[in-house]
């Protein structure tokens, strides 16, 4: 990822996502609906669709893991790809990123990749997470987040991660952290994210009582910067793009690094060890017993 100035901030030493591919179809290139030249070619994998704008230097990457968007490996990996090729591609400024899913944005983490799973499933998995997060946290492009569902947890980690947060004023569609209710913790950095969003104070309260935000709740605390009704969120995050490309790349990218760069660093430098931790903890008998309960409930509620 280079910088107008020449400058490369993404980190360099991450996994090579495409060593965890396994079964996609990523590289696909069809034409979108009504689409002529390249400007209107889509491309993606099963689990991300690319509409590429380049008049505008926008592409709208649309989340599409049936039913809930859960951040399975396969979608984790998919995103990490379908990101790095847009910012290699001098023709894109920002990404706009939203649910193909009906009323969910992204339901978090996939559970049942860490239930019932071996320590190493569950290594290559976190380290998938980590991964994602810092290449969108440090991304030279302008990610816009167009939430069009609901928002909890790891979903939460994938909008807090964009420059920029639309959501769509429906009560159902809560964004928040709620680890906790799952008897699971949020991860320093996660942490840090939050506390970099919506300031200590709040993020202590959130985080220790597992908040998921109803839309103005959101919007007072700053987690959101917009919440529009629900057929706005596309225009709306559209018009908050043109605004974020105002601004020069390079001014816009460095000043982005410096804000967030400090809080990359910190996982960067004790990335395995977060790993290890991870493991150490989702493997727990007790936390294996929480979670299953929690996924068991899930499944029940249906209907
Ligand atoms: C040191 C430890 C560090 C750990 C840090 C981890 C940081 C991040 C953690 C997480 O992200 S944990 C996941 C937290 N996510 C949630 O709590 C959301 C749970 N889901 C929901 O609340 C709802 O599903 C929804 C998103 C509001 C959507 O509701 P809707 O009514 O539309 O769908 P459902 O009928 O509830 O679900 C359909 C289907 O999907 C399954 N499912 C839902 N969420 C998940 C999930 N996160 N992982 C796996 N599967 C999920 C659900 O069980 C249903 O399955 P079936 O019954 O159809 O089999």
């Amino acid at each position: 990822m280079a910088l107008a100035s020449g400058v490369r901030f993404a980190p360099r030493a991450l996994l090579r996502p495409w060593a965890l591919l396994r079964g996609t179809t990523l590289g696909r290139t069809e034409p979108a609906a009504g689409g002529g030249g390249d400007g209107a070619r889509r491309f993606g994998s099963q689990r991300v669709l690319v509409e590429p704008d380049a008049a505008s230097g926008v592409a709208v990457m649309k989340l599409r893991n049936p039913p809930v968007n859960a951040l399975s490996l396969e979608l984790l990996t998919e995103l990490v790809i379908s990101l790095e090729k847009l910012e290699n591609d001098k023709t894109f400024r920002g990404i706009i990123l939203t649910s193909d899913c009906p009323r969910v944005f992204c339901a978090g983490l996939d559970l049942t990749e860490i239930c019932g799973r071996n320590p190493a499933h569950c290594a290559e998995y976190w380290k998938a997470m980590q991964e994602l997060w810092l290449r969108m946290y440090l991304s030279s492009l302008v990610l816009v987040a167009a939430i069009n569902g609901a928002c909890p947890a790891g979903g939460c980690i994938i909008a807090l991660s964009c420059d920029c947060r639309v959501l769509a004023d429906n009560p159902k569609y809560r964004i928040g952290l709620n680890e906790t209710l799952l008897g699971i913790i949020a991860p320093f950095w996660l942490k840090d994210t939050y506390v970099n969003t919506i300031g200590h104070r709040a993020s202590e309260q959130a985080l220790q009582l597992g908040s998921l935000f109803p839309p103005a709740e959101a919007l007072q605390v700053g987690l959101v910067d917009q919440v529009v009704p629900e057929d706005q969120v596309q225009s709306t995050a559209l018009s908050e793009m043109a605004r974020w490309l105002a601004v020069p790349d390079h001014a816009r990218q460095l000043t982005k690094n410096m804000m967030r760069k400090a809080t990359a660093d910190r996982l960067l430098r004790q990335r395995d060890a977060d790993t290890q931790n991870f493991v150490s903890f989702v493997c727990r008998d007790s936390i294996q017993k929480s979670l299953q309960a929690y996924l068991e409930k899930l499944r029940q509620r249906k209907g």
